[in-house]
């Protein structure tokens, strides 16, 4: 299988801070790969730089072979891209939106199915603005595969949805990556990440400090993905005196 994203020893600063602090990881096409971590760690910053809305203070990123910011244009129309907070005009509806996007694109999916099993329907004339924060995802994640993206970047895709909505865009990713679609997608559901994920990132403080798929992590379901993640990721001990 091809490389859909190759990433060497990346760093993004905020000003001193390093967001991003020498992360590196290899993303196999056609697969779903999961980026986890504590609230701060780095992984919207690492998907932003995939994307090309970060710029690397060093290190190198590749995606489909290009590079994100000097290839910006040429890789945009190739990848689908669900940002944490939203992105739509604030009075547009969501199915003039959703209709819009997928007229920019040559082969988009089938519309009417999609607003199906997004449940896109009974909120199609709302304005964006009043949608409800779950709506808000579904719409976000039909706006990132509705143009058949060859890669899809996810951020954290489920948060704040009901129980259907999640199993549905579980579903939709698994037929993305039957379709060959490589997912990169950040969550804070344990759940998500071992049902989904092909492989497993797990960052903290701006690096990977395990990888593997979730069978590997878990030590063959022997132990659970939230055990895991839990114990490579505790605080240090606080000093007692
Ligand atoms: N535009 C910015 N300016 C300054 N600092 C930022 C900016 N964006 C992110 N940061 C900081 O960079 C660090 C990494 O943030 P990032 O959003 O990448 O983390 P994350 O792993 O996605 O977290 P979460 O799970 O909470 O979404 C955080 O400490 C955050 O405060």
């Amino acid at each position: 299988m091809p490389v859909a994203v190759e990433i060497d020893n990346l760093v993004v600063r905020y000003g001193e801070k390093a967001a991003v602090d020498g992360l590196s990881l290899t993303v196999t096409g056609g697969t779903v790969t999961s980026v986890l971590g504590p609230n701060g760690a780095g992984k919207t910053t690492t998907v932003e730089s995939c994307e090309g809305f970060r710029r690397p203070d060093s290190g190198r990123v590749r995606v489909l072979g290009l590079d994100p910011v000097a290839d910006h244009e040429r890789l945009m129309p190739r990848i689908g891209v669900m940002l944490q907070e939203g992105g739509a005009w604030s009075g547009v509806r969501a199915l003039e939106m959703l209709r819009y996007v997928a007229t920019l694109h040559a082969h988009p999916l089938d519309l009417p199915g999609l607003i199906d099993r997004l449940d896109l329907g009974s909120c199609g004339r709302t304005p964006y603005r009043r949608l409800s924060g779950g709506q808000k995802q579904r719409l976000s994640f039909a706006l990132a595969i509705v143009g058949r993206p060859e890669i899809a970047f996810l951020d954290e895709p489920t948060t704040g949805l009901d129980p259907h909505g999640r199993r549905e865009i579980w579903q939709l990713i698994r037929d993305l990556r039957d379709d060959g679609v490589t997912v990169v997608l950040t969550t804070h559901g344990m759940d998500e990440a071992e049902q989904l994920s092909d492989q497993v990132f797990v960052v903290s403080a701006g690096k990977v400090i395990a990888a593997g798929s979730p069978d590997v992590l878990t030590e063959h379901g022997t132990k659970s993905l939230e055990d895991v993640y839990l114990a490579l990721t505790a605080p240090p001990a606080r000093e007692t005196r």
